[in-house]
């Protein structure tokens, strides 16, 4: 990595109402991070949304410039804010730039004219649902603690009709982790969406609403509860889903499983290229640390760019492999894991190290267990087929992919046949660091061998 300019295809997402929502979702780490800002109007004006719009473009490389609006809320913004927003995208586009709006939304105030705005500007809504009825509306709960269930489903009745991509966000806490299939039934077969993103709560207890402390509130997820929760929704994804319904860590774990970069930065080996925009232009290193520590500047005072690959916004980065406690360094998934977010490092590791993340008994779990048909999956997709594949064995053959592809040693041979050593053929990580069968005839040898060793398993 260079140590100058701007960090190569940086992410900043947008907060132009900070911290204020229309919702008081019980788990909600933002809503406090209105105390920042005492005298705040908590309105984005034109000239940052301008400023911003302008200096995003010149700080990109990026040919695909992603514009994310999140918050609070950001619907709260009225409709002409993000009209606006488009004409100041138009203003500034340059020959061969393309803009992908994004909104992340509780789906409240939305309605037919603001479904209408998303579609007619490919905006991709992320929605927020924490799965059925009693399950949502356990936290995701309005100002006067009343329930939201039937408000999200009419936004995502709304985004249907008006075929705007939607992506669905589910958080998994006390009250819904012990349901993961009613949960990933529902989103699947109600709401009928294709993308799911499932983001564990861990949300720390303290009067600081910092990421301070080791003691986490009764709602967070339990580590354990979470793995097996994962758990369940794969071995049902496995067997009837795959290239149909997309889950966020099962699409990571196949790019790790097959020597990919995983996309999202909780799992990659640093982070530092996620940051976020308060309403005034204040830039923060992330959106889980917007705190006076991590302020990086504002754009009015300092060109985005230079914030972005500022030293500091790098070493923030940085240490997510620097501050990796040895216990993950040695552990058999860190290709998958990397120690996941830094702001759920608050326990200790067995020998007593600082560092491990809390969620790490879970990963363990459920990173090990879909070991046999990741190897599978990923071993396809090397061969030249669709990792769907697997569903002709794990549907009809329960567990016939996994004992066949239990993992030999890296120098055994390979079970497809080739006659390689197993990390220079079907191997997972191993074939980042080795050479990997680049030449088309051993490519085509492979894929022979894997075709026969399929018919084997059929
Ligand atoms: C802070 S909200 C802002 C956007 C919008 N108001 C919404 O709810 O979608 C963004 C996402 O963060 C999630 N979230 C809220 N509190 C969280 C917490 N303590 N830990 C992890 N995610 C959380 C929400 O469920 C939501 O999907
Ligand atoms: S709707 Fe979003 S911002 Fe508002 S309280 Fe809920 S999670 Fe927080
Ligand atoms: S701290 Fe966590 S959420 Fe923030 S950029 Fe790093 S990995 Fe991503
Ligand atoms: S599973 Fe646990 S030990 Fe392994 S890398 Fe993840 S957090 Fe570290």
């Amino acid at each position: 990595m260079s140590k100058k300019g701007p960090l190569p295809g940086f992410h900043l997402m947008a907060k132009p109402t900070g911290a204020i929502c229309n919702l008081g979702c019980r788990y909600c780490f933002f809503l406090s991070k209105k105390n920042l800002y005492p005298d705040g109007s908590f309105r984005m004006s034109d000239e940052v949304l301008e400023s911003y719009i302008r200096q995003y473009i010149e700080a990109q490389k990026n040919p695909s410039v992603t514009v994310a609006w999140q918050g609070g809320e950001p619907t709260l913004m009225g409709l002409e804010f993000f009209r606006r927003s488009i004409e100041v995208e138009e203003k500034y586009r340059q020959p061969g730039i393309s803009f992908q709006n994004t909104m992340q939304t509780n789906g409240i105030l939305l309605d037919d004219e603001w479904c209408e705005f998303f579609s007619e500007n490919d905006f991709l809504i992320g929605l927020s649902l924490d799965g059925p009825r009693e399950l949502h509306d356990a936290y995701r709960v309005d100002k006067a603690g009343g329930p939201t269930f039937d408000r999200v489903m009419r936004a995502a009745r709304l985004l249907r009709k008006h075929r705007v991509e939607f992506n669905i966000l589910a958080t998994v806490h006390a009250a819904n982790q012990d349901h993961p299939l009613d949960v990933y039934r529902f989103l699947r077969d109600e709401v009928k969406t294709d993308f799911i993103q499932f983001i564990p709560i861990v949300e720390r207890k303290n009067d600081t609403g910092f990421q301070e402390g080791d003691r986490v509130t009764d709602r967070s997820v339990d580590p354990e509860r979470y793995g097996r929760f994962l758990i369940s929704i794969f071995d049902e994804w496995v067997r009837r889903d795959v290239g149909k319904t997309f889950v966020q860590i099962f699409d990571v774990a196949l790019a790790a499983w097959s020597g990919a970069p995983p996309g999202i930065c909780a799992f990659s080996e640093t982070c530092g290229t996620a940051m976020v925009m308060e309403h005034n232009g204040d830039v923060y290193s992330c959106d889980h640390f917007v705190e006076p520590k991590y302020l990086l500047g504002n754009i009015h005072e300092r060109p985005l760019a230079s914030i972005a690959g500022s030293a500091k916004q790098r070493r923030f980065g940085r240490e997510k492999l620097d501050l990796l406690p040895e216990y993950c360094r040695r552990c058999e998934v860190r290709f998958v894991c990397n120690g996941e977010c830094p702001k759920n490092r608050f326990i200790k590791t067995p020998d007593g190290e600082p560092g491990l993340n809390y969620l790490c008994a879970g990963y363990k779990e459920f990173f090990r267990h879909i070991d046999g048909s990741m190897r599978f999956m990923a071993s396809e997709l090397r061969c030249g087929r669709s990792p769907a594949n697997i569903m002709s064995y794990t549907g009809s053959q329960e567990g016939k992919v996994v004992r066949a592809f239990l993992r030999p040693g890296r120098n055994d041979p390979c079970p497809c046949g080739s006659g390689l050593k197993f990390k220079k053929c079907h191997g997972r990580v191993d074939h980042q660091r080795d050479e990997p069968p680049a030449e088309e005839a051993l490519s085509k040898k492979i894929g022979d061998r894997c075709r026969k060793l399929s018919d084997l398993l059929k």
